[in-house]
């Protein structure tokens, strides 16, 4: 299935019609189901689309004590810490919507439990799952989650693999892997500002090498994006 790009004319508004759409996706799955799930990234466009969401006059069509929330990667570092994508989530939007506790699934934090450790025990808590759509910040390099190009989580047949020495600090990480990612209904990549724009335009020409070339929704993969990270290489 071939996928869809949005461009936006700005960051803001590539946050806004990010935070709209996703509302209006969260409210769709819990019309159908009853509950709605969605898998949460990390990084500086995510937190500009949860703040968005917090922010947004239409958030209540969204019953969020129904919504479960999972991350796709996580930084491994202690609880708390301002560089887990946990932290910057809760911050940016959890901590301001009546969500249930007991469905908000956070990745293990770097707490005296060993990263394999952790990885396997994420994987256990999600094996029944469903992923109505899952978010995934796009890295210049064209990482996703932490799926990095060229290490090993890429190919790792578990459902949740732990990542060491990442090119991007922190260097321990657990992430999704392909396997997981892949059996969401819908895939939401997300890429912004000029630095990402050289691994946009591979990862559209089907770079194979490339983490985000290799992640698709079973419904429908969308690329959400605003005009620098589209531009073409000049
Ligand atoms: O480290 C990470 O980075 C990527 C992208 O971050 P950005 O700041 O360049 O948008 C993110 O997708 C991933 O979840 C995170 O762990």
């Amino acid at each position: 299935m071939t996928a869809v790009v949005h461009n936006h004319a700005s960051p803001q508004l590539l946050a806004e019609a990010v935070a709209a759409r996703l509302i209006v996706r969260l409210s769709d799955a819990q019309a159908e189901r009853g509950v709605a799930s969605v898998v949460l990234t990390g990084g500086r466009i995510a937190a500009k689309i949860y703040a968005a969401v917090r922010d947004s006059p239409a958030r209540d069509a969204v019953n969020w004590s129904r919504v479960e929330f999972w991350w796709g990667d996580e930084r491994f570092l202690p609880s708390g810490d301002p560089d887990r994508n946990e932290t910057q989530a809760r911050e940016a939007f959890l901590s301001s919507l009546p969500v249930d506790p007991d469905r908000v699934h956070p990745m293990p934090a770097a707490d005296g439990v060993d990263a394999a450790a952790a990885a396997s025990a994420y994987a256990d808590s999600l094996a029944a799952a469903v992923f109505d759509v899952v978010l995934l910040g796009v890295g210049e390099d064209g990482h996703v989650a932490s799926l990095f190009p060229g290490y090993p989580a890429l190919t790792d047949p578990r459902p949740v693999a732990d990542v060491h020495d990442s090119p991007k600090p922190p260097p321990v990480r657990l992430t999704l892997t392909l396997p997981t990612l892949n059996t969401a209904a819908e895939v939401w990549l997300l890429a912004s500002g000029a630095g990402k724009a050289d691994a946009v335009r591979e990862a559209l020409n089907g770079a194979a090498s490339l983490p985000a070339a290799k992640v698709h929704g079973r419904e429908r993969t969308l690329w959400l994006v605003d005009t620098d990270a589209l531009a073409p290489r000049s």
